[in-house]
């Protein structure tokens, strides 16, 4: 199936049906891991929305959620990017982290997220994302235990993924044809 957004177009690549088969799976593999650990899932806004909710549908144990934002601004030297989150309202001293992400491109978002998290001492952080694209990834994360689907260096769409703000409220994943 076909769908065109804002002049581009797009072809389908993952059914919501193929999504929630992967879910159930990876919810199976937290709920063993973590059972009495109580862990904290942490969703990177905004893509992360959709996944989050469902992931949390299929976990069954005492566990937390909450979500953040990278935000970026420049500082007094121009090329100085400071990183800030925002939205962290729990103390990660000592916790079982989950970091939850829509997608994992480049690794540049999860790299500066990692880096902000482990600075505030959780007792173990992980990575659980619904995509990744191996072959993009600048960096080898060893926190990146739970992927949903592996998928090619092509720009998708969906099930909270958006091309220029557009079609996070899609279903289905779709790829730039
Ligand atoms: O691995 P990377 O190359 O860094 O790409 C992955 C990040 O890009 C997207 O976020 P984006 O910054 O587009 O914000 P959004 O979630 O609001 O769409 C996505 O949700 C990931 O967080
Ligand atoms: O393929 C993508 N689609 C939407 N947002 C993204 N952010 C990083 N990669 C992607």
């Amino acid at each position: 199936m076909k769908i065109e957004i804002d002049h581009k177009d797009f072809e389908l690549m993952i059914t919501h049906e193929q999504v929630k088969k992967r879910l159930r799976l990876i919810g199976i593999q937290l709920n063993v891991v973590y059972e009495n650990r109580v862990p904290i899932f942490i969703g990177v806004l905004n893509g992360c929305f959709m996944f989050l909710a469902d992931l949390m549908k299929q976990i069954h144990i005492a566990s937390e959620v909450c979500f953040v934002k990278l935000a970026s601004y420049e500082g007094e030297n121009r090329r100085d990017e400071i990183i800030q989150l925002i939205g962290l309202n729990h103390d990660l001293k000592g916790r079982e982290v989950i970091i939850v992400e829509d997608i994992v491109d480049t690794g540049n978002t999860l790299r500066r997220m990692l880096d902000l998290v482990k600075a505030l001492e959780p007792a173990s952080v992980a990575i659980c994302t619904l995509l990744l694209k191996p072959d993009a990834l600048a960096y080898q994360f060893e926190e990146l235990a739970y992927v949903g689907f592996e998928i090619e260096n092509q720009f998708v769409v969906g099930y909270g993924l958006d091309y220029n703000g557009l079609g996070r409220n899609l279903k289905d994943i779709y790829r730039a044809v």
